[in-house]
């Protein structure tokens, strides 16, 4: 049998339910090919349990310093098992939006099975065949697993077996200091585990290095061991004892521990899509697009993490609508990841948007960086929530080039500074609006304001207010 539909959606993660809801919701024929769950790495593998692990984490933690606020500190009795109820009672509520039930409700064919191009117009799953006038290749990313000597030998961990986890781990060594490593460091540390982190580089080597230790320094107050420059070469031992050798320079490191998680980023989810049969370039990175997210096939698109640009569901998602309006409008697009915002969750959380300070600098933008405490704002204080900053990156005429934030409720406060620098704002914007107080959003526009608080001591603003004052 063929079914022809306007477009074929290749996986069912961010990306391409984002796809096929919006096709359906215009009347659309859409087929959405998916070979595991529906909903892909973010609900399954990735955002959601390990942000409702990190959740739990942060109730633990919130029993051990009660005492700040005047109640009695204690040391939780933490169910590992009950936590991961919880993790898997958080997706199972969520799953219902993402099901096969609700997308065929929507009018979208869906197809569960592996797809896989035979020729430029055609994809094979389950033994149907697609002809499709485009197709949206949406097949994500799975876990890079390095080459490390010993590694085939011993059991180990990644983002798809983590969080089936019912007992706590003794000690979880991780390895790799990016987002996965950090997020998991820091939310099984609260849950009562010994963890050690060994990155190759730096850690949050991506963000600005004044925020990141900001980050560094709880994880590691909160018992977290960190290694940086320490590469992992080596792993031996067996299940529950594991031996993991790092290099660092000369020095060489042991460490012993009980489970290894490896999270050392991503590989692109290309073999048996039969990518070649359709003339669609890729390499082992991504499948090459334009910024108009087309391959090299015309009639097909690639989007999310497969196509090789910042892997987020918030990308997948934007990337989603571009080549909607692509396809149901025939409109020109163009990806701006320029201006795309990211958060790593730990606690403190991290989130930028828009370039860093040392990233403007590299690119030879003359800016400046303002930087406002958390500490100088009246509800992290009551909240005791006063580690962190905010900084702006600011070019001429005070547009807002990039901000960061680190402290509580840092990725709330990027959504208004994702606005700002999105929008082309200026200072003067951020500076101009009225901000509910208490709050700690407010941390923007303080800082926005203190980059115009020279201009209060000009000479030329003093005798202009006391010109003024002579009218009475
Ligand atoms: C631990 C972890 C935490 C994360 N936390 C965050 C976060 O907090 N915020 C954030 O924005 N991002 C986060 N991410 C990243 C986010 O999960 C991804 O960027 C996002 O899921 C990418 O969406 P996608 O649609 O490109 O791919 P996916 O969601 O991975 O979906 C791809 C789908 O395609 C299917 N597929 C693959 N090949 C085929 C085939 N041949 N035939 C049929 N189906 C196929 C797969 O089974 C999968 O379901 C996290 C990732 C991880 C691993
Ligand atoms: N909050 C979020 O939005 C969020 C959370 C988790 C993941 N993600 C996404 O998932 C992607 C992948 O995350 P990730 O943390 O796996 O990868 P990453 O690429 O961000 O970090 C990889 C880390 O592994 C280290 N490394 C590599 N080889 C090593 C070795 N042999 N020994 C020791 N360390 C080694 C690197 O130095 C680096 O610290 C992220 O880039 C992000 O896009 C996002």
């Amino acid at each position: 049998m063929v079914l022809e539909p306007d477009i074929c959606v290749i996986g069912a993660g961010s990306g391409g339910l984002t796809v096929a809801a919006a096709a359906a919701a215009f009347g659309v024929p859409v087929v959405l090919i998916e070979r595991g769950r529906m909903g892909g790495d973010c609900l399954n593998y990735g955002c959601v349990p390990s942000k409702a692990l990190i959740a739990a984490g942060k109730r633990a933690e919130a029993f051990r310093t009660a005492i700040r606020f005047g109640i009695t500190s204690a040391e939780p009795d933490i169910d590992f098992a009950a936590v991961n109820a919880h993790v898997r009672g958080v997706i199972e509520t969520i799953a219902p939006n993402d099901s096969v039930e609700r997308f065929e409700g929507l009018g979208v064919k869906v197809v569960q099975a592996d797809a896989r191009f035979v020729d430029a117009r055609t994809v094979e799953a389950g033994g149907e065949a697609i002809r499709a006038r485009r197709f949206v290749i949406a097949a994500g990313s799975s876990p890079l697993v390095p080459a490390i000597e010993g590694l085939d030998q011993v059991p180990f961990l990644t983002n798809e077996t983590l969080f089936e986890l019912t007992e706590a781990p003794k000690h979880l060594v991780v390895v790799g200091g990016g987002p996965i490593g950090l997020e998991m460091a820091a939310a099984h540390r609260r849950l009562g585990s010994e963890v050690t982190v060994l990155a190759a580089g730096e850690a949050l080597a991506r963000d600005d290095r004044e925020l990141a230790d900001v980050v560094l320094k709880r994880l590691r107050a909160e018992g977290v061991r960190i290694e940086t420059g320490a590469r992992v070469v080596r792993v031996g031992g067996e299940a529950g004892a594991l031996k993991v050798h790092a290099e660092r320079g000369k020095e060489t490191l042991l460490v012993e521990g009980s489970h290894l998680l490896i999270a050392v980023g991503r590989k692109p989810n290309v073999d048996g899509l039969g990518l070649e049969a359709a003339s669609i370039d890729h390499d082992k990175a991504s499948i090459k697009v334009g910024r108009d997210l087309r391959t090299s096939n015309r009639r097909a698109y690639a989007i999310g993490d497969i196509a090789g640009g910042p892997q987020f569901t918030h990308v997948a998602n934007y990337h989603a609508g571009l080549v909607i309006r692509a396809i149901l409008f025939r409109l020109p697009v163009r990806t701006r990841h320029e201006t795309m915002p990211r958060v790593t969750y730990t606690d403190p959380e991290l989130g930028q948007v828009g370039r860093t300070e040392a990233e403007a600098r590299e690119a030879g933008l003359d800016v400046s960086a303002i930087t406002w405490p958390y500490a100088e704002n009246d509800r992290a204080q009551a909240e005791r929530a006063t580690e962190g900053l905010v900084k702006l990156v600011v070019g001429r005429r005070g547009k807002l080039i990039g901000a960061g934030v680190v402290g509580a409720g840092a990725g709330e406060i990027t959504n208004l500074l994702s606005l700002a620098v999105a929008k082309g704002m200026s200072l003067s914007d951020l500076q101009g609006f009225v901000s509910p107080y208490p709050t700690l959003s407010e941390i923007g526009k303080r800082a926005a304001t203190a980059y115009y608080s020279p201009y209060a001591k000009k000479p030329l603003v003093r005798r202009a207010i006391g010109f003024l004052r002579r009218f009475g």
